[in-house]
């Protein structure tokens, strides 16, 4: 029961956030409800529904995503960096960690609306992405499409960086009919969890340009992970050096892959746009 409980309206460059508090007042959410308050028409409107939780099995504060089809996954970048400037106004630190179906993030104030989070590390194993079948070499999976018109795209790369994504790298991310080939790509046989879906151009060594479809939200504004997978997809190609600005849609995002300790750290805005409280029918 979601009636007359306060949330806030957040996001990452765009990618829009209902946040809710349940470390007081838990509550059990169910898909419709998320659904329901993802789509504009019946709710608040947003591309995740992000939940602060004491959930059990973790500790400390736990952060719960899911899609605007009410599915749950296990990492959500923009959101991470969201709820670590709540949890840093809250606590008046400057750094804080917190839990997520995907890794233990720990998440830094670099400047008053502008946060850093340690996304962990990479996964590139088949199981871990997971894809259906065995393919050794990630940086080049063969997903074989459909009758489509012309087979413009091919050999995307795949990585989990808590969540999996399917990176296709082109010569202009402009020019690709995204929103026609990722949901195909998103139900794809290959990956058994679905996928979240990229279109990466390469600028320079420290800059990429990405378009994202998003497993379970279609094509949003900005996507963390993406912005995350791209760049390590990109570096192990050679294509960029371990460090680079993601351009979206809504804006830039600095990423860097660490050497030392193989972790990847996001780097980026985050917006307060005002809260709200569910209407008695939900
Ligand atoms: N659609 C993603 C979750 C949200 C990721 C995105 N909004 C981000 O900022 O990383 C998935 O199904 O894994």
């Amino acid at each position: 029961m979601l009636a007359g409980r306060p949330y806030l309206k957040m996001n990452g460059l765009g990618n829009e956030f209902i946040i809710l508090d349940l470390r007081e007042e838990p509550a059990k959410l169910d898909e419709e409800a998320i659904r329901k308050a993802a789509d504009p028409k019946t709710g608040p409107g947003c591309d995740q529904f992000i939940t602060i939780e004491n959930r059990k099995g973790h500790d400390g504060v736990f952060m719960g995503v899911y899609n605007a089809d009410g599915s749950e996954v296990g990492a959500c970048g923009n959101a991470a960096r969201c709820v670590g400037w709540l949890l840093m106004e809250e606590n008046g630190e400057t750094k804080v960690d917190f839990e997520t179906l995907g890794a233990p993030l720990h998440a830094m104030r670099i400047g008053d609306k502008r946060i850093a989070v340690d996304m962990g590390e990479p996964k590139f194993g088949w199981r871990e992405i997971p894809l259906a079948e065995q393919m050794d070499d990630t940086r080049y999976v063969d997903v074989k499409l459909g009758p489509i018109d012309k087979p413009v795209l091919w050999g995307p790369a795949a990585v989990n960086v808590g969540n999996p994504h399917c990176v296709f790298f082109v010569e202009d991310a402009e020019a690709q009919a995204l929103d026609r080939f990722g949901p195909m790509i998103e139900h794809h046989p290959l990956f058994p969890e679905r996928v979240n879906v990229s279109v990466a151009q390469v600028l320079s060594k420290h800059a990429i340009r990405l378009r994202v479809w998003e497993r379970g939200a279609g094509i949003t504004k900005a996507c963390g992970t993406a912005a995350c997978a791209a760049l390590v997809s990109a570096h192990r190609r050679r294509l960029t050096a371990r460090k680079a600005t993601v351009t979206l849609d809504g804006g830039d995002l600095a990423i860097e892959w660490r050497e030392d300790d193989n972790h990847i750290i996001m780097t980026g805005p985050v917006t307060l746009e005002g809260e709200g409280r569910f209407s008695d029918d939900f």
